[in-house]
């Protein structure tokens, strides 16, 4: 179950399985609150006391009906449990109260609810597990008063984070984290969340648990099954929506029936006997002397992912630097823009890459508008991006058969006004009128699509998905977790977090070696997006494969293994 929901996503898909009658929403609490407990009973297996003691931290929505939910399932379990409220019982939503009546029905062999503030909290003897439930995806705004006291000590301001984080499971989200965006509303540094061992999301995850702070806070994530997949299978295709609008990628491997969805990797990647010129060409065009070494570690990992043949394109006074280092590549020299022309006019050529090394100089200008010009597949990196983003008019050409592979400071230059936003705490700063108004004018799918990605803060995946709208070419937004977009709206997060953190993939050439990667993968006649996708997942797997010491050009030696485990029969 990799689809990623927003909040107003979730809703919806509860709503609908509620309306249907096939489950009540006092069910689905209870499934969740089942679903935490087990998660403990995993977690800290083998490192508890005979009777845990446990403290619940309850919220005033139905995240704290979950806390209830759990408190009843842990004191089942003979472990003594505390919890303390935030607000007032009777203004608990009706699922909640019924949880905390459950809960109070115990008299007094479970202590009586406590309200929740700063005090009662640090009155409390230690316990061996907390649980975060005051916040859950219903948190609209920042934090103010007693809770964001509360919140700030638990996230150790004190210094108490040695207290609670290793003991700290997070109900759904870690309390504070916008579970939209990753984002700690009020707070850009992320220090005003709570900071969790564990997480226990539900169905699915949110795109805040892979963007921004979300895996610093999370801990560990687990996504529990609480019987709603074949609801949000349904109100997907009710809306019209692409099936699995957001997914994270590698997949979980959690039920989904509607795995299909998924690009069937091996498919893709496999070669079927031919002529190399049937799995494609690549072109990567290099910089002048000197500056070669990007553009060769781009060709040779387009080369490994199997593209057909890779022509490295140089300046005339660079081919002699080229032809002295990598064999496999062929060479044509290229000394300006009507030369790159005519080369792609010859039918053979099937992706360019340009950017690695390129230069910014007025040369590589004119190439960057050839290549556009062209109207095939073309990767743009680096310095590609930092020239279309100094001349509008190069922008202007980008169409639906480009990929743009910024990183964070390329998309700031390229689309200053989304970043703009996206870096601006004010939440009512996350939208774009403009193409709100569009939106609003064109259909009531449209408007509801609009209304199912709105949280309160924009997330990075959001920039990359007005981005690649704006341009019209797909954008593959660099950080851990890499958004993806495609200019239809569809859009991937890939994971290299939690499980799949590759610290030292943060290397030089890094970048260069994914530009190759999605550029073969164009050559070998992959769509954007698909491309992509795959590109910045055999990336990681690469980093992962080679392990700590790791430099760049040890990333297109590793290809072959990971290619390896995929098409294992
Ligand atoms: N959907 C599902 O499928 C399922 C959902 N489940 C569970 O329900 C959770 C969602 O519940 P929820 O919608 O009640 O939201 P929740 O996170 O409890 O917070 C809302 C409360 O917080 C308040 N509040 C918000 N921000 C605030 C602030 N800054 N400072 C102060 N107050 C603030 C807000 O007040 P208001 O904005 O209305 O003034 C409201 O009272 C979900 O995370 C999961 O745990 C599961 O049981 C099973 C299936
Ligand atoms: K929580």
């Amino acid at each position: 179950m990799s689809q990623l929901l927003t909040a107003a996503e979730m809703r919806d898909v509860e709503a609908a399985a509620i309306a249907t009658g096939e489950v009540t929403g006092a069910e689905l609490m209870a499934r969740a609150g089942a679903a935490v407990v087990a998660a403990i009973r995993a977690e800290w297996e083998g490192e508890l006391p005979t009777q845990p003691r446990a403290v619940v931290l309850a919220g005033p929505g139905n995240n704290g009906g979950d806390g209830f939910a759990i408190a009843r399932g842990l004191r089942d379990l003979g472990w003594s449990v505390r919890v303390l409220l935030a607000g007032q019982a009777g203004a608990l939503p009706p699922d909640a109260r019924a949880q905390h009546d459950r809960w109070a029905a115990g008299g007094a062999a479970r202590g009586a609810v406590l309200p929740l503030t700063l005090e009662t909290l640090r009155d409390e003897p230690a316990a061996d597990i907390y649980v975060d439930a005051l916040f859950g995806i219903g948190l609209g705004r920042p934090l103010g008063g007693d809770l964001a006291r509360v919140v700030a000590h638990l996230a150790g301001a004190d210094g108490t984070l040695g207290l609670y984080q290793p003991r700290m499971v997070a109900v759904d989200v870690p309390s504070g984290l916008d579970a939209d965006s990753g984002r700690v509303p009020g707070d850009p540094a992320g220090a005003a969340a709570v900071r969790a061992r564990l997480t226990v999301t539900f169905d699915s995850p949110k795109p805040g648990h892979y963007l921004g702070h979300g895996p610093d806070l999370c801990g560990r994530l687990v996504v529990a099954d609480i019987g709603l997949a074949h609801a949000r299978a349904r109100q997907g295709a009710a809306r019209g929506l692409a099936p699995a609008r957001t997914r994270v990628v590698p997949p979980l491997g959690i039920a989904d029936p509607r795995r299909s969805v998924w690009p069937d990797i091996a498919g893709l990647l496999t070669k079927r006997q031919g002529h190399k010129y049937q799995h494609g060409h690549a072109m990567v065009l290099t910089g002048g002397v000197g500056r070669g070494g990007a553009a060769r570690m781009a060709a040779k990992a387009a080369l490994r992912i199997g593209a057909g043949a890779v022509t490295l394109g140089c300046p005339p006074a660079a081919v002699l630097e080229s032809a002295s280092h990598v064999d496999a590549l062929m060479l044509h020299r290229v000394p300006d823009a009507a030369a790159l022309t005519e080369a792609l006019s010859g039918g053979r050529i099937t992706a360019l890459c340009l950017g690695p090394g390129l230069g910014t100089g007025e040369r590589e200008a004119a190439l960057v508008g050839a290549a556009l010009d062209w109207g095939g597949a073309v990767l743009l990196d680096a310095d590609a991006i930092t020239l279309m983003a100094g001349e509008a008019t190069l922008a202007a050409k980008l169409h639906d058969r480009c990929l743009l592979t910024p990183h964070p400071g390329e998309f700031r230059r390229l689309f200053p006004d989304i970043a703009g936003r996206l870096d601006d705490p004010d939440p009512s700063l996350r939208y774009d009128e403009a193409a709100d108004a569009d939106a609003q004018a064109r259909s009531r799918a449209a408007r509801e699509d609009l209304a199912a990605q709105r949280g309160p803060m924009m997330s990075t995946l959001d920039a990359a998905r007005e981005a690649a709208a704006h341009c019209g070419a797909t954008v593959l937004l660099k950080g851990p977790a890499t958004a993806i977009a495609a200019p239809s709206g569809a859009a991937v997060v890939h994971r290299a977090v939690y499980d799949r953190a590759a610290p030292w993939l943060a290397t030089a050439g890094a970048g260069d070696v994914l530009a190759g990667l999605a550029c073969g993968l164009l050559a070998r006649g992959l769509a954007p997006p698909v491309a992509a996708e795959l590109a910045a997942q055999i990336h990681v797997d690469a980093a992962l494969s080679f392990g700590p010491g790791l430099t760049a050009e040890d990333l297109p030696r590793q290809v072959p293994q990971v290619l390896a485990r995929y098409l294992a029969p």
